[in-house]
């Protein structure tokens, strides 16, 4: 008999400390090792000897199917994320394009029109070239999302909360109850990237599936590409098994190692870069520019973006209402690294539609009022008053009078 990873024990074990503490501990019988390893063994091998002709005798058999160091952070994921089984695959998009094979032709996949420019890619290419129609509706009003279910032909709901890079917030429960009452056999997704599971846990908001890229906030040093997808039901998780297998998009051993060891540190990360952001937020709206960021008691989904997580995150956005102006903040910063991508423990900085959403024809950005002259600010964890000078100084050299810099 072939050995079947699809039974591999990647699922839920429910957090019993603090997620702080849980994120530290690893499960240690989810991979044995012949010598107490303190640290999970990275299983760099693409295929595992039987002991009979049948092919039994051990619980993995070839590395796309299954392989321990892959199975150790896939059980942590799970604990961490409160998901019945979840799964870490090579990056966020092929998490995104995984979930996507659950869609078939003549369905319909509702999202949101402020959402990561690669996903916007991916969902035009289904739309394109697989026969789905993609609805793309303003997801901070429920009852948008709620006009567009058919309870036939909706597959997929699929949010982020906060989006990326408008830092819009969607309620997330009442869209998950609206979807399961409506269509019982649609499935509510959510890209919950900007969050991480330490500051928010959709699983238990009724969502069937929680995605990640791992690249970001799980990682946290910007050294690997990885994607993580959690399941609330057995049922799900072994249609998505299926899919990775089939098409070979699981983590490589290395990468899950690393993936493991990064996000030990999620909690301390996440904690350091949310405190440095809440106070950077106050100062970019002390100087009157227009600041995207739930953290901020002016922002008119401060009160819902509370009732879903444990905290606003790390990563605001801002409009100056000049695109010249803010090229200049951008490129006269210089602590701010000029990067795509957001949580790692540096600080970096941005304009989407020239960068992250430049896959978004100017058109259709315009159309969906994707401010051109957005930069995006996603924090790190050194001493805030260095990035905050750093701000200061660039704000200086583009041309805008600070009203309260900090003084060293
Ligand atoms: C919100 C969001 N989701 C998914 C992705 C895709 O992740 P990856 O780059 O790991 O494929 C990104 C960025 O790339 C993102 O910003
Ligand atoms: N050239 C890349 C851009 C990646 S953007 C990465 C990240 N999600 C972000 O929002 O910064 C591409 O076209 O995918």
């Amino acid at each position: 008999m072939a050995v079947d990873a699809s039974s591999s024990s990647s699922s839920a074990k429910r957090p019993a400390y603090h997620l702080a503490t849980e994120l530290v501990h690893i499960d240690s019988d989810a991979v044995k090792d012949n010598y107490n390893a303190a640290s999970v063994p990275i299983y760099q091998t693409a295929t595992f000897k039987q002991q009979d002709a049948d092919g039994s005798g051990g619980q993995y058999d070839y590395s796309r199917s299954g392989n321990p160091t892959r199975t150790a952070v896939e059980v942590h994921m799970a604990k961490i994320m409160s998901a019945e089984r979840a799964f870490v695959v090579s990056t966020g998009m092929t998490a995104l394009d995984v979930i996507l094979r659950l869609v078939k032709t003549g369905q319909e996949v509702i999202a949101g029109d402020d959402l990561y420019g690669g996903t916007n890619r991916l969902l035009t290419y289904v739309s394109q070239f697989n026969g789905v129609k993609v609805h793309n509706v303003d997801t901070t009003d429920p009852t948008k999302v709620e006009e567009k279910l058919d309870p036939i032909k909706t597959r997929l709901v699929l949010l982020e909360s906060p989006t990326n890079p408008m830092i819009k917030i969607a309620d997330i429960r009442t869209i998950a109850d609206k979807v399961h009452d409506i269509c019982p056999s649609a499935l509510v997704v959510v890209d919950n990237t900007m969050m991480s599971p330490y500051l928010q846990n959709t699983l238990e908001m009724g969502v069937d599936i929680e995605y990640h890229s791992g690249t970001k906030y799980l990682s946290g040093h910007h050294d690997l590409m990885a994607g993580v997808i959690g399941c609330r039901t057995k049922e799900v998780g072994d249609l998505l098994y299926f899919v990775i297998n089939a098409s070979g998009s699981g983590l490589g051993p290395l990468d899950s190692w690393l993936l493991l060891r990064g996000v030990k540190t999620l909690g301390i990360r996440m904690e350091k870069q949310q405190s440095n952001a809440i106070q950077i937020a106050d100062f970019l709206e002390a100087q009157g520019l227009k600041v995207h960021y739930p953290g901020l008691k002016s922002n008119p989904q401060y009160e819902l973006h509370k009732s879903l997580s444990s905290g606003p995150g790390a990563v605001l956005s801002f409009e100056t209402g000049d695109v010249g102006l803010s090229e200049r903040i951008v490129e006269s910063a210089r602590l701010w690294g000029i990067s795509v991508s957001f949580g790692c423990v540096n600080s970096l900085i941005s304009m989407p539609c020239k960068m992250s959403h430049a896959s978004i024809p100017a058109e259709v950005r315009k159309q969906r009022q994707l401010p051109e002259d957005l930069i995006r600010l996603c924090v790190g964890i050194e001493h805030v008053e260095d990035l905050i000078n750093d701000l200061t100084n660039a704000l200086e050299i583009a041309g805008i009078s600070v009203k309260q810099p900090v003084s060293n």
